[in-house]
């Protein structure tokens, strides 16, 4: 997508490095950072430089390359490590387990120049399964505007899915650029996301940017919207589903989907295939959920009085604090899962509709 009209992927290989959009710093400033080894890459996703769980899968890729340009003997070790970076989303085993599949049969001495290979070809997996996640998704927005003419269609989602949380075009935001580049009118509910505000600062900054209609709301905001019919549709992306449709996602999900089902709202899920889990069926007691530091919770970060990045204590000195990173909503809370092979059901059966090849690996 564009930063100020220029064409950008969020992560960008070179020779001998990546360069990643340093979202730590976003939106107040636009710094690429340079990944020249796994250390930096792994420290990279930890502190969440890099975010979203299918850019957090290449850029584990690339730094697992890396790693194998200084070391061919390397792979097993570094893997190990990129893979305990964050414990949630999905899509950083898948882009491992891939990598290791192809590495582990090879001499070392050619491992480096396929693994390289290698990551590039997921990064260009996901960019056209993100593009084809908003074309499946489209028709669903279309359906509302047909209904509502002349006005926009009201859109509420959470935390970032932008193309930043991918390596390009997002997911569920990718559903809300191609509607909006289609002509049809859309606003956008911007939870803040509380409590490391991806919405307020990095889904407002990607709108804003590509000129999408848009309001940033509190998270605890959306239910009352919904219960007063200003909400059309919510739109989320997700970290891990399960093969019986239960979804992993940025903590305050749940809430959402309990508010929407409630109100009749539907409630839709846009994921590519490497979000799929097809080992764990419930996923509230099976999906393992980031526990986030305290600081987190208790401070709040923007822009200081004088004009730099920087962060405030928000919560009474003294006062500990919990930061799940992620919850669980179950499938019979969710309308419909958005995939870069079409729209289903949140059920196995739904799935395996899009997916059948998964059923031989059950
Ligand atoms: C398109 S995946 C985006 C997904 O990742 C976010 O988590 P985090 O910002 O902690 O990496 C959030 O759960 C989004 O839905």
């Amino acid at each position: 997508m564009k930063i100020d009209g220029v064409p950008h992927r969020s992560i960008q290989a070179e020779d001998g490095a990546i360069l990643i959009l340093d979202q730590t710093l976003l939106p107040w400033r636009v710094e690429w950072l340079r990944i020249a080894n796994a250390g930096a890459a792994a420290q990279a996703i930890r502190s969440m430089q890099v975010r979203g769980a299918p850019l957090i899968g290449a850029v584990a890729a690339y730094g697992l390359a890396l790693a194998l340009r200084d070391d061919p003997a390397a792979l097993e070790p570094v893997a190990a490590m990129l893979g305990e970076t964050r414990p949630t989303a999905i899509n950083l085993r898948w882009a491992l387990g891939r990598m290791l599949t192809v590495l582990r049969p090879l001499p070392e001495a050619t491992r480096a120049a396929r693994a390289w290979a290698e990551a590039g070809a997921i990064a260009e997996d996901d960019v056209a399964t993100c593009r084809a996640i908003g074309a499946h998704g489209l028709p669903l927005i279309e359906a509302i505007a047909a209904g509502k003419p002349g006005r926009p269609v009201n859109i509420l989602t959470h935390c970032n899915t932008g193309w930043i949380a991918t390596v390009d075009f997002g997911t569920a935001l990718s559903v809300v650029y191609q509607a909006h580049d289609a002509g049809i009118p859309v606003h956008v509910w911007v939870d803040e996301t509380r409590p490391r505000n991806q919405g307020a600062l990095l889904t407002a900054w990607e709108l804003g940017a590509h000129g999408v209609p848009h309001t940033v709301i509190a998270d605890n905001a959306g239910g009352h919207l919904m219960q007063h019919g200003e909400v059309d549709i919510v739109l989320v992306g997700t970290d891990r589903v399960t093969r019986r449709g239960d979804v992993a996602n940025k903590i305050g999900t749940y809430l959402k989907a309990l508010a929407a089902h409630d109100n009749n709202v539907p409630f839709w899920v846009a994921l590519p295939h490497s979000t799929l889990d097809w080992a764990v069926a419930d996923g509230v007691s099976e999906i393992p959920i980031e526990d986030r530091g305290e600081a987190e919770v208790t401070h709040t970060t923007g822009l200081l009085p004088d004009g730099t990045p920087g962060s405030i204590r928000t919560a009474a000195p003294g006062s500990p604090a919990r930061n799940p990173g992620f919850d669980v909503t179950p499938a019979r809370l969710v309308t419909g899962i958005i995939t870069e092979r079409g729209r289903c059901a949140a059920s196995e059966v739904g799935l395996l509709g899009l997916y059948p090849e998964r059923a031989l690996a059950a």
